[in-house]
């Protein structure tokens, strides 16, 4: 323990700059100040045999004036690593070579052996769900898109997704799995196990083991092949186009409407009163000024994006509110063959845990949806193309594109008549929502994409304006 102990220790040193250059690393923004091991223990040690040992290292990293805890799997090897591990390397510790162990595949089958035989290593408790029987002969691979986590397949059966940054409290990716599983709901990927814990005296979530759906695409994937096909091929009417996208989104629509439905049935309804309105508005200021303060690009719609939001209070009714999704969009939906399954149930990953599971409007996973139609449409253009430069039938064509998608993703909504909200019964809402989630992909694509934040920018101006 004394060892891996001064290990983890050694390992912060070359955190500070390894860590920034990781997709999944939050604040991209502000220096490191500080990086300290919360928790540090062994998985797996075969290194007295000349192979890899696994450590499990919690950190605390301390940068713009907070301090966010971080999930690593740290490989340590003696001598040179092996090519295909080069690229995870994070640097000499001692007499080892430390690693991102996410990408060794023998480790993490290691992992996904654990949950298999239900075992405890350091207070971590590795555990398949009632039921599941778990093959461990399947040989792991990486998922090519790194996110917000990180992720690895086996045998194109199981994923288990690796959370990075640990929140106090069980993920909502794991509550909502459970929760959705005991109803049988049919558009979600069955939860087979978990990797749970207790860190600084709350309950931790450090990863999930889900059936993979292989061979289906995501509805980004789809959408974005449409609007390919539909710059390529100008003559052709959209309805007309070999990808036309409507009747899947439209299917969409429905399998949201079914999830909402389930997470009803699972975990119930409040309603915010029409005298409490003001505090979903003044929520949303809130996020308007944290955004205001990092990109001067957002300022000249300030006064329409207030506006906008300001109206919601002035809605009649009272608004029933219940668990959602919270981050959905084309790329949280595959098409598989049992129809649309909605993954990743976290929520916004900048967004604050107890924010994440509070009950809310379903029409923010709505607005989140109708978002994502208008990046489908506007990504190809935007960051590649000036605005003056876009070819206007080029663009009418896109804006058709999202506004036929939008239009059949909402009729599916509502076709079952099953769920709480009509999207057209509240219009204020519904743009309010669309504009507050507008704004958090402005920081978003700041921090990530830079050359995306015109998209949304340009939608903000459209929905802040007319
Ligand atoms: N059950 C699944 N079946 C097939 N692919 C999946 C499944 N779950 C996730 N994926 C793939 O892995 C990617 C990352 O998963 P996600 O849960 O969104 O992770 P993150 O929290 O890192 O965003 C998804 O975009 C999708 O391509
Ligand atoms: O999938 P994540 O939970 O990591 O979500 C984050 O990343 C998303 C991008 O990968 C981001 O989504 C934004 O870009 C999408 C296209 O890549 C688009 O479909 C979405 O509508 C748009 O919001 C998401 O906001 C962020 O939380």
């Amino acid at each position: 323990m004394t060892a891996l102990v001064t290990h983890a220790e050694a390992l912060t040193g070359l955190l500070s700059s390894w860590l920034p250059k990781q997709r999944w690393f939050g604040d991209k923004q502000s220096h490191i100040d500080d990086v300290s091991v919360v928790k540090a223990d062994t998985w797996f040690d075969d290194l007295p045999s000349g192979g890899p040992r696994l450590d499990h290292v919690v950190v605390g990293v301390a940068s713009g004036g907070r301090v966010e805890r971080y999930q690593l799997l740290v490989g340590l090897r003696r001598g040179e690593l092996p090519e295909r591990l080069d690229h995870a390397r994070i640097g000499p510790v001692e007499d080892l070579v430390a690693y991102d162990a996410a990408h060794d595949l023998d480790l993490t089958g290691e992992i996904r052996d654990l949950i298999a035989a239900n075992k405890d290593v350091g207070g971590v408790r590795f555990r398949h769900e009632p039921g599941a029987v778990i093959d461990t002969d399947l040989a792991s691979r990486p998922i090519s898109a790194e996110q917000s986590n990180t992720s690895v397949v086996f045998g194109g059966e199981y994923i288990m997704k690796l959370f990075r940054k640990l929140d106090r409290g069980v993920s909502p990716d794991l509550e909502l799995h459970r929760a959705l599983r005991s109803v049988g709901s049919e558009h979600i990927a069955e939860l087979y196990g978990a990797i749970e814990g207790e860190l600084q005296d709350a309950p931790v979530t450090y990863g999930l083991l889900q059936k993979f759906f292989a061979n289906t695409a995501d509805g980004w994937a789809m959408a974005t092949a449409s609007v390919r096909d539909l710059i390529n091929e100008p003559e052709t009417p959209i309805a007309e186009l070999g990808s036309d996208f409507s009747t899947e989104a439209c299917r969409l629509g429905q399998a949201v409407a079914a999830v909402h439905r389930d997470l009803v049935t699972a975990l119930g309804t409040e309603v915010v009163p029409v005298d409490r309105l003001d505090s979903v508005v003044a929520g949303m200021n809130a996020r308007l000024d944290a955004v205001l303060r990092r990109v001067s690009g957002l300022a000249p719609f300030e006064p329409g994006i207030r506006r906008v939001f300001a109206e919601v209070a002035d809605h009649g009714e009272p608004v029933i509110v219940q668990r959602i999704h919270g981050d959905l969009h084309l790329g949280q939906v595959l098409r598989t063959l049992q129809g649309w399954v909605l993954i990743d149930f976290e929520g916004e990953p900048a967004r604050p845990l107890p924010e994440r599971v509070a009950k809310m409007s379903p029409l923010r996973d709505v607005a989140g949806m109708l978002r994502s139609f208008d990046y489908a449409a506007h990504h190809l253009l935007v960051g590649h193309v000036e605005a003056e430069e876009i070819d206007p039938s080029v663009d009418e064509r896109v804006v058709e594109w999202a506004d036929r998608n939008r239009a059949a993703f909402i009729e599916g909504y509502a076709k079952d008549g099953i769920t709480l909200a009509d999207p057209e019964a509240n219009p204020a809402l519904l743009r309010a929502l669309e504009l507050d989630k507008a704004v958090y992909e402005v920081a978003y694509e700041y921090d990530n994409r830079p050359s995306w934040v015109d998209i949304p920018l340009r939608s903000i101006a459209r929905l802040a304006t007319t």
